[in-house]
């Protein structure tokens, strides 16, 4: 779309992924060429799809651990979203390339056969009409589901334990990683595992819809299956043994995240107005596709600061660990991407203002005001529900002495809460591999990014000046973005130079003077105090 001749060539993030409400959709944004988004869509499973029966797109199994998606809704709201596009005069034949993305670690289970079907689609029929026999299994796992601990453990013994899991794949076992779903579809339904003549992630899923053949798995959202060693980009023989037999066939081989994977297929030029060259790049996962969206640089970071605070990294030398999930980058294939998620984020901040900040955001803003940069030494860890990262629960406050106390006067406890939130990611960034660099940007999002007070604790923290964006289409945005790069070329062009003309980030909030000699000096105390806290309410080391 770079040097394209008509008025407006643009390109399509197309999208299957949540948004802030934990509403599934589908969801599209067209990018013109100086990459202002110019129109959107989406088609929502629970209300537009009602005859599937979900909530909030997925079925929750009444073990309350295995929860899943029927894979013909998602089949159906690509047939429904492109309709309405057709319908509002959306003009296809502009469309150079598209991309999209995909929650992550959920997987569909293509039955033998399945791509001949697609690749000989009628134009004159929907898709769902033509996929229907095309699946071994109809309700595939998504990430909320927590069913596979057990084969987490296996995976984990087969390759020497957790953290050297960790290691070759970026994560220790997790329930929602691919990889252990597919062991259990294995071990659970031999007949529809042997049925399967391919499997993929729900990006390359959709890719493949767009392709009219099997996409392959790109190495960002491949990451997200303890699957693929994330330093050489090949699938981990290891894993795929103790997980399934003959896996690596039914999964292909994984491509770079900015991969022109091939031309749409003629389904879509004859029934759409596709012209026959549109690029179809590789799908990658939500995350990867937001922080392209935000167009995350090098040394940058990503505070997502929602019911859960999710933290995304720009890593050039990972440090796999327990914690978080380190993915390949999905813009550029020698460094890494990296997720943190903390998960008392802002029903903890307001159960701290209802307290002690008369329910007022005006007044917890006040507070933070009428306290000093390190708060005379008083730490707090407020984690009202077991927090992931780590895994504490409690309050627990410390004074300049390190002695524990039972309160802090108001103002004090908000800038505890504050100042702990932050100073706790900024570790745990950092025990994965993070570095403040000196262009080191932090691009804020989510509810509290709107309190200029609470960016300021922010900036003074990590010693970085603090931007807020608009994450609401970030992965849409992305996948748009990342569209344009596979057409120019990939990795021989750099994706920032690709999304330069982007609207830039607001500058929200600097670091106060003598913000880093007061936070370099806490840092080590409270990571000190975390451990002293972890060690009192676990269990002797493993
Ligand atoms: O599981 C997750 C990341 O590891 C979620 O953010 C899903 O990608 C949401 F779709």
């Amino acid at each position: 779309a770079l040097n394209c001749t008509p008025p407006r060539c643009c390109s399509l993030g197309k999208i299957l992924h949540f948004i802030l409400n934990n509403a599934f959709q589908v969801k599209v944004v067209a990018v013109d060429a100086e990459m202002n988004v110019f129109y959107e869509e989406s088609v929502h499973f629970d209300r537009d799809l009602p005859e599937f029966g979900t909530r909030g797109g997925v079925h929750v199994h009444k073990d309350g651990l295995t929860v899943t998606s029927p894979v013909l809704m998602w089949v159906q709201a690509l047939d429904v979203i492109l309709e309405k596009m057709k319908a509002s005069g959306f003009d296809f034949s502009q469309v150079l390339a598209l991309s999209g993305a995909g929650q992550q670690h959920g997987s569909i289970y293509w039955q033998a056969g399945a791509q001949q079907a697609l690749r000989s689609l009628s134009p004159d029929l929907p898709l769902h009409q033509q996929l229907q026999a095309c699946f071994s299994i109809s309700d595939c796992p998504v990430w909320m589901d927590s069913s596979t601990t057990a084969q987490c453990r296996q995976l984990e013994a087969a390759v020497g334990g957790a953290q050297a899991l960790s290691c070759l794949t970026g994560s220790r076992a997790y329930e929602r990683f691919t990889g252990n779903q597919i062991a259990k579809i294995y071990q659970q339904n031999p007949k529809a595992y042997s049925h399967t003549e391919r499997i993929s992630l729900v990006s390359s899923f959709a890719a493949s819809l767009f392709l009219g053949s099997y996409s392959p798995i790109d190495y960002s959202d491949g990451s997200g299956m303890n699957l693929l060693q994330i330093q050489d980009k090949v699938w981990s023989q290891a894993c795929l043994g103790s997980c399934a037999p003959h896996l690596e066939e039914k999964l292909g081989q994984p491509v770079p995240s900015c991969s022109v994977v091939g031309a749409i297929s003629s389904y879509y030029v004859q029934r759409y107005g596709f012209p026959p060259g549109c690029k179809v790049v590789a799908f990658t996962g939500d995350n990867p596709a937001s922080l392209a969206g935000m167009r995350l640089e090098e040394g940058d970071i990503a505070v997502s600061l929602g019911t859960s605070d999710t933290l995304f990294l720009w890593l050039q030398e990972p440090m796999p660990a327990l914690e978080g999930h380190i993915f390949c980058n999905p813009v550029d294939p020698q460094h890494y991407m990296a997720l943190l998620c903390f998960k008392n984020g802002s029903l903890m901040r307001e159960k701290i203002r209802d307290e002690f900040a008369s329910c007022s955001w005006s007044e917890f803003s006040k507070a933070l005001q009428s306290t000093e940069m390190g708060n005379g030494g008083n730490l707090g860890f407020y984690f009202d529900v077991m927090e992931i990262t780590p895994e504490i629960i409690g309050r627990h406050r410390f004074n300049t002495e390190n002695h524990k106390v039972s309160a802090f006067p108001g103002d004090v406890e908000v800038r505890a809460l504050i100042e702990g939130q932050f100073m706790a990611k900024r570790i745990h960034a950092e025990g994965l591999g993070y570095r403040v660099m000196s262009k080191t940007k932090i691009l804020a999002t989510g509810g509290a990014s709107h309190n200029r007070d609470i960016l300021q604790v922010l900036a003074d923290v990590f010693g970085a000046p603090v931007y807020v964006i608009d994450t609401a289409n970030s992965a849409c945005v992305g996948s748009a973005y990342r569209a344009f790069h596979g057409l120019a070329g990939g990795t021989d062009m750099p994706f920032s130079e690709v999304v330069k003309l982007a609207p830039n980030p607001r500058l929200a909030a600097t670091p106060s003077p003598g913000a880093s000699q007061v936070y370099e000096a806490l840092l080590p105390k409270f990571a000190k105090l975390e451990q002293r806290i972890l060690s009192q309410t676990r269990g002797p080391p493993e």
